[in-house]
C-alpha cells in the first residue's frame, strides 16, 4: 500500500506581505499553490505572529522584521523569501537553527538603485533640490553659483558589489572618474580604480555613495570622524542601510556647510507605516534629497523580484533545491522522476549520515541518488529512493537524534 505523507499542495500556506508583485502569485498558482494569504502592507508585530503560525512559506520586504521570537511562533515554516536584496530584517541564524532556508533576489533591483543614485548626483551637482524648494516657496534666485557638470568629477563608491559596480559603469558613461573602496579585492570595471583606504576615498571624492550591506562591521561606518574626512563641498549619498550613517553627524556637517548636499533613502529608524510621521534632523535642509526607502522600488524591479523569489519558493518546495539561499547549505538538484525524494536537515554532528544510511540498509531500499551539503552548524541531505512507501522511512528519519526536520516531497 502506498501512503501519502507529503503535504497536499493546496494545504501549503503562503503568507505574502508588503504588496509583493502579482507575478509572485501567478507563479505560485501556476505551480499548484493556491493557499495564499496576501497583504498589501507589512503587518504589525502581533498580527504577524498570528498570521505566521500556520504559514509554510512567508514572503516579505524590508519592513517586516522576522526576529527570533516571531520565527519561534512559526511552527510550520519551511522557507522565507525576502522580495528584495537586503536580508538584515530576518534573523538568519534563528531561521537556520529551525531548518528554514532564507532566499532573496540578489540583483533584481540593482539597476533601479543605481539609476536613482545617478539622478541624485546630477541634481545635487546643479543644486536643483534647493532651487526647486526655493521656487516652490515663490523665491526666484536665478543663480548658477556652484552649479557643476558631472563630467570629469570624482565619484567614490563605498562597497563595489552589484549596485556599486553598476553605478560605476553608468557614471563612467557620463565621463565621471570612478574610485571605490571595498573590504574585498574586486575586479574594477571600465577605468574604475580600487583604493586601499576608505579615508583616501572620502577625502578625495567629489561625490561619495554608499553601497554596503547592513552588518555589525558597517554599523556607523560613516561616524562623525569619517564624515569629517569628507572632501569639503562634496555630495554624500546613502541608499544602502540607515544604520551605516550617523545622521546627527551628517546633519552637523550640513549645518556647518562642510558638504554641498546629500541624498538619503534609508534611515536608522524608518516609519512602520504611512500613518507614522517621519522625523529626522535632515528635514530642515533644502539641499538634501530625502526619499522613503524607494531605491529599489520600480515596476521593473518589483516584477523581476516577484518572479525570482516565487520561483525559488517553487523550486525548494517541489524539488528541494536551496541554490542561492543566504543562510543554508546550497544544494542544486536535478528532477526526481520515478523516485521519491526525502529531505533531512540536521545539526552537523558526527555520525548522523551514517544513521540515515543505516535506515535504508535495514529497510532494504535502494538509494537512487544522494546529495549532501553542510556548513559548520547544519547538514542538509537529500535522498532519492526507489520506493513509493516513504511513510515509515520518514518516521525513522525524524527519530534520529540531531534531526531538525525531515520532509518528503511529491
Ligand atoms: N535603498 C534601497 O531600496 C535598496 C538598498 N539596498 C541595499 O544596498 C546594499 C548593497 O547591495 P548590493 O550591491 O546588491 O550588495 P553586494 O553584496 O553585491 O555588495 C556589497 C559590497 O559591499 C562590500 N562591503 C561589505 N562591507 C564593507 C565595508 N565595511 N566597507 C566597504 N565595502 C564593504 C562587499 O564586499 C560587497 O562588495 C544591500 O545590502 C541593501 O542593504 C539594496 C537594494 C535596494
Ligand atoms: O532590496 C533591498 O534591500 C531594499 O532595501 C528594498 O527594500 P523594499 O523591497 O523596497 O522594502
Amino acid at each position: 500500500m502506498t501512503t501519502k505523507v507529503s503535504l497536499d499542495k493546496s494545504k501549503i500556506k503562503f503568507l505574502l506581505l508588503e504588496g509583493v508583485h502579482q507575478n509572485a502569485l501567478d507563479i505560485l498558482k501556476a505551480a499548484g499553490y493556491t493557499n495564499i494569504e496576501y497583504h498589501k502592507k507589512a503587518l504589525e508585530p502581533e498580527e504577524l505572529k498570528e498570521a505566521i503560525k500556520d504559514a509554510h512559506f512567508v514572503g516579505l520586504r524590508s519592513r517586516t522584521h522576522l526576529t527570533a521570537d516571531v520565527i519561534a511562533e512559526a511552527k510550520k515554516l519551511i522557507a522565507v523569501g525576502c522580495f528584495c536584496i537586503g536580508t538584515n530584517q530576518v534573523d538568519l541564524n534563528a531561521a537556520k537553527a529551525r531548518g528554514i532556508p532564507v532566499f532573496n533576489a540578489p540583483f533584481s533591483n540593482t539597476r533601479s538603485v543605481a539609476e536613482l543614485v545617478l539622478g541624485e548626483i546630477l541634481l545635487l551637482m546643479r543644486n536643483i533640490p534647493a532651487a526647486n524648494a526655493q521656487v516652490h516657496r515663490g523665491e526666484w534666485n536665478k543663480s548658477a553659483v556652484g552649479s557643476r557638470e558631472v563630467r570629469g568629477k570624482r565619484l567614490g563608491i563605498v562597497g563595489y558589489g552589484h549596485i556599486g559596480s553598476q553605478l560605476s559603469i553608468i557614471a563612467e558613461s557620463l565621463g565621471m572618474n570612478v574610485f571605490f573602496y571595498d573590504v574585498e579585492t574586486k575586479l574594477p570595471l571600465g577605468n574604475a580604480q580600487q583604493l586601499s583606504s576608505l579615508e583616501e576615498l572620502l577625502s578625495t571624492s567629489d561625490i561619495v555613495s554608499l553601497h554596503v550591506p547592513e552588518l555589525p562591521s558597517t554599523k556607523n561606518l560613516m561616524n562623525a570622524k569619517r564624515i569629517a574626512q569628507l572632501k569639503p563641498g562634496c555630495i554624500f549619498i546613502n541608499a544602502a542601510r540607515g544604520t551605516v550613517v550617523d545622521i546627527d553627524a551628517l546633519a552637523e556637517a550640513l549645518a556647518q556647510k562642510k558638504i554641498r548636499g546629500a541624498a538619503i533613502d534609508v534611515f536608522p529608524v524608518e516609519p512602520a507605516s504611512a500613518d507614522e510621521m517621519f522625523e529626522s534632523p535632515l528635514r530642515q535642509f533644502d539641499n538634501v534629497i530625502l526619499t522613503p526607502h524607494i531605491g529599489g522600488s520600480t515596476t521593473e524591479a518589483q516584477e523581476n523580484i516577484g518572479t525570482e523569489v516565487a520561483n525559488k519558493f517553487v523550486k525548494y518546495s517541489d524539488n528541494g533545491s536551496t541554490l542561492s539561499s543566504v543562510n543554508f547549505p546550497e544544494v542544486s538538484l536535478p528532477e526526481h522522476i520515478g523516485t521519491k525524494r526525502l529531505l533531512h536537515i540536521h545539526h552537523n554532528k558526527p555520525g548522523i549520515l551514517n544513521k540515515i544510511n543505516q535506515i535504508f540498509v535495514e529497510s532494504n531500499i535502494n538509494i537512487a541518488a544522494q546529495y549532501l551539503q553542510t556548513d559548520p552548524q547544519i547538514g542538509y541531505v537529500v535522498i532519492d529512493v526507489e520506493t513509493e512507501n516513504t511513510d515509515g522511512l520518514l518516521t525513522k528519519l525524524k527519530a534520529i537524534e540531531g534531526t531538525i526536520r525531515a520532509r518528503v516531497l511529491f
